[in-house]
């Protein structure tokens, strides 16, 4: 088997937004071909034949591009197609003048550039902008070529649709890479602040979750309350019925868990068969009531098929707002370790904070 380097192997994936414009490359590349085959009849119609020629020379560059990105070239791909729709703007435009409208391709060119990766920020600025002046010489050059093309009295509808023809792409090509940019920022949002087996909240989120809900309940004058909570043991589990067991066990009570908090509640995955829930706007009676019914509703749970049962210990400590987070953590924690010292699958309550 060939060496991969572990380093390779994880981050050099096509990330999802890079997928997402090499589908787009190939939609718009498969447009483009279809257009400048479109082309070659209206042009060898109308008896511009180097233009014709030029775009038979146009499918090739855009069937080509196409190949490329087929074997994961994208930004060589681009390149074939910046050069393309660059020589074929400049050449239509020195052949026809500027009133058909064959500039405005530079502008989607331009933009498309900006997507390649593999350029470096100032330098796919800098061809960018070659492109666009490129666009403005185009007038200088030339705006006075005057030729005997027989579509010379269509001249405003084609100009009217190649500046739609060229756009269209640009449009769909930087909207996409938007969206899908969107979406991607998102999912590693959700997996820097979840965890992944049970998607409660990890442990190094919730801390600044945990800070916020305090600093909210200290100014609005509300109780809060911290539970640790610890499935009893789970060791047992794992070891009698395997890992994969445990998992499900794990993921069954995390969604239990869930629906036992409301909205403002936390819930977290502290360590591995230990949670947190921090309790917001909850008064230390209304606590306890509540594990009463989330500890019942656990007992009850049947796991892996309907032969297994699992119980959870529980300790819950007031929060006063002006001490630390810590301490009270600590209470909650040695409230936990009360329940299991009272033989587990029972609920203690901090004596003071
Ligand atoms: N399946 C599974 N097991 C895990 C995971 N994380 C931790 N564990 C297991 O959780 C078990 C915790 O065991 P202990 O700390 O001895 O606690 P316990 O058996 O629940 O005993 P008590 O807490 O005293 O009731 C260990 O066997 C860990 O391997 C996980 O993500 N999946």
């Amino acid at each position: 088997m060939p060496y991969v380097p572990i380093a390779q192997h994880i981050y050099s994936q096509p990330d999802e937004v890079e997928l997402v414009k090499v589908k787009l490359f190939k939609q718009v590349a498969y447009y483009c071909l279809c257009l400048h085959l479109l082309f070659i009849f209206a042009f060898w119609y109308s008896q511009v034949y180097i233009l014709a020629i030029a775009n038979i020379a146009s499918v090739a560059a855009w069937a080509m591009g196409i190949y490329l990105l087929n074997l994961g070239h994208s930004h060589l791909a681009l390149r074939v197609f910046c050069v393309e729709v660059t020589a074929h703007s400049v050449l239509v435009c020195a052949t026809l003048g500027m009133d058909y409208g064959f500039q405005y391709y530079l502008w989607t060119i331009a933009c498309m550039l900006l997507l390649d990766m593999k350029l470096k920020l100032r330098l796919a600025i800098t061809l960018s902008l070659v492109l666009i002046v490129l666009f403005a010489a185009l007038f200088e050059l030339f705006n006075d070529v005057q030729t005997a093309f027989v579509f010379h009295d269509y001249a405003r509808p084609i100009h009217f649709i190649n500046v739609f023809v060229c756009g269209l792409p640009m449009i769909y090509v930087i909207g996409h890479v938007r969206e899908s940019t969107f979406i991607q920022r998102h999912q590693l949002a959700t997996l820097a602040a979840r965890d992944p087996l049970t998607n409660l909240f990890n442990r190094r989120y919730a801390k600044e979750l945990i800070l916020r809900a305090h600093s909210s309940c200290a100014h609005n004058d509300q109780s809060l309350c911290v539970v640790m909570a610890d499935l009893d043991h789970f060791k047992q589990i794992n070891d009698q019925l395997g890992h994969d067991v445990g998992d499900e066990v794990l993921q069954t009570v995390s969604n239990i868990l869930r629906e036992h908090v409301t909205d403002q509640d936390i819930a977290v995955r502290w360590g591995g068969e230990e949670f947190l829930l921090v309790l917001v706007d909850c008064t230390l009676e209304e606590a306890l009531q509540r594990l009463e019914t989330l500890r019942q509703t656990l007992e009850k749970q049947r796991f892996n098929g309907d032969e297994l049962t699992a119980t959870m210990s529980f300790g819950v400590a007031l929060w006063h707002t002006a001490l630390p987070f810590s301490v009270t953590l600590q209470l909650a924690d040695d409230a936990l370790y009360s329940s299991k010292a009272k033989g587990r699958n029972c609920i203690t309550a901090a004596r003071s904070g």
